[in-house]
């Protein structure tokens, strides 16, 4: 299925935020850091993408980084502390939409397209209500087809977001998943590449803007709590895996792209200490980016994720990386995962063993996950949780956890679901 083809840049990463030099080089997720990975590091170079269709031809290599990473620049390096709650404490002040976002014009003037869009859209649907099962809408070219599917599919889509029950659904085949599925495959033939740019986007922020509103979990109690956020090229699978392990459920979702950044709470217990998980799903798209970056400075953890089918997805993964030097904090906790293990070995462009060298020459951890299959899902964010909680040690952590170690420990080796198989 078609999706938006996306081109970065690499003048999207000359910048930084706050407008100041930083030039502090991310050593580690732990303490002793390895020179290896400093150097290994290469200048963040983005490659074209277009996700789920067959990737251009990867850059014969990618130019080496400028070694201009030292640590005195002066540059005040605040240090993420994970943030340590008293049981029944509630979430209930958190601002719907951080106020950090506001400030972006980019993210502005998105959401002014957006409400564009919906106006253009409901008066699409009055004209439509009047004329009475009119085949084809008027104006500006969508036809209703479309945009009745857009709507269902709008629907579809926001029951299992807003669902927080967690009832392991699995499969992905049935309910409000498959009607989605359903939806999305009636839509795109009859939409050109325009169509499909306009439902991912006006779809997808209507579902994001809808399921931002506080939900019961809001007040579930914890004592530690961390940021985490997912990172990697639009079309890996982000949402999938978030919403794989929120609620336990696979929606295939084949034209929807994230819009702006969004986020999921969920409580993971780690030997009896409750850690809340604030799960940031940015958009992998380059015009987002700008808008991604403010989350960076004050994230505890990075799930940074590449396609295996889609070998570009997985070139980019140093110039993500370069990314998180420039903005986030030396001490972040990084995991690398390569999603879409289920599919078949004609359909993976990307070894594991790939997966596992660059871990390796970056020092991070790295795992391959299926949002479609739940392969390894919870162990990506329970490495996290374990951890965010080491470094909480006041409640009772000796703090000596060792991520590199548990996620070798436990991770299991990739099935090929049947689907995939016959795809
Ligand atoms: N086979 C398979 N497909 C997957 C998996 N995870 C995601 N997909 C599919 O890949 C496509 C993109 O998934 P998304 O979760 O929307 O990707 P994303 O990274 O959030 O994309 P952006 O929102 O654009 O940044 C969808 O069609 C998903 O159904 C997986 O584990 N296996």
């Amino acid at each position: 299925m078609r999706r938006q083809q996306t081109r970065y840049r690499s003048d999207s990463i000359a910048g930084t935020s706050t407008g100041a030099t930083r030039k502090a080089s991310l050593v580690t997720s732990v303490s002793n850091a390895s020179p290896t990975r400093r150097e290994s590091l290469v200048k963040p170079t983005w490659q074209h993408i277009t996700p789920g269709q067959l990737p251009p031809k990867t850059l014969d290599k990618i130019n080496g980084i400028a070694s201009d990473d030292s640590d005195d620049d002066g540059y005040p390096k605040r240090r993420p502390s994970v943030i340590v709650h008293q049981r029944q404490q509630s979430l209930s002040q958190q601002p719907l939409l951080p106020e950090y976002m506001s400030p972006s014009q980019l993210y502005r003037d998105h959401l002014q397209q957006q409400q564009q869009q919906q106006q253009q859209q409901q008066q699409q649907q009055q004209q439509q209500t009047s004329s009475q099962a009119q085949s084809q809408s008027s104006g500006n070219g969508f036809s209703s087809r479309f945009l009745n599917s857009m709507r269902i599919n709008a629907a579809a889509e926001q029951q299992p977001l807003l669902d927080t029950g967690g009832g392991g659904g699995g499969g992905g085949g049935a309910g409000a998943g498959g009607g989605a599925e359903g939806s999305a495959a009636a839509a795109a033939p009859g939409s050109d590449g325009a169509g499909a740019t306009l439902c991912k986007s006006a779809g997808r922020a209507l579902i994001r803007m809808i399921s931002s509103t506080p939900g019961q979990d809001e007040d579930e109690d914890f004592d530690i709590m961390g940021k985490v956020i997912m990172l990697g090229d639009s079309g890996v699978g982000k949402t999938s895996l978030l919403i794989r392990f929120r609620d336990g459920r696979y929606v295939p979702s084949y034209f929807l792209s994230t819009v702006g950044i969004d986020f999921r709470n969920k409580v993971v217990v780690v030997d009896g200490t409750r850690v809340k998980l604030q799960i940031w799903d940015t958009a992998g798209q380059e015009r987002f980016r700008s808008v991604t970056h403010a989350y960076y400075r004050d994230a505890h953890a990075l799930l940074l994720l590449y396609d295996v089918t889609n070998k570009t997805t997985y070139d980019n993964i140093r110039a993500w990386l370069g990314e998180i030097r420039e903005y986030a904090q030396e001490d972040v906790v990084i995991v690398l995962i390569g999603n879409k293990a289920d599919c078949s070995s004609s359909e993976r462009q990307v070894k594991r063993e790939d997966g596992e060298r660059l871990g390796r020459e970056h020092d991070v951890p790295f795992m391959e996950t299926s949002a479609k299959t739940g392969l390894n899902v919870e162990l990506a964010f329970t490495a996290v949780a374990r951890q965010l909680k080491s470094r909480g040690y006041e409640h009772g952590d000796d703090g000596k956890f060792n991520v590199h170690d548990f996620v070798r420990d436990n991770t299991k080796a990739r099935s090929v679901c049947a689907q995939c198989r016959n795809m």
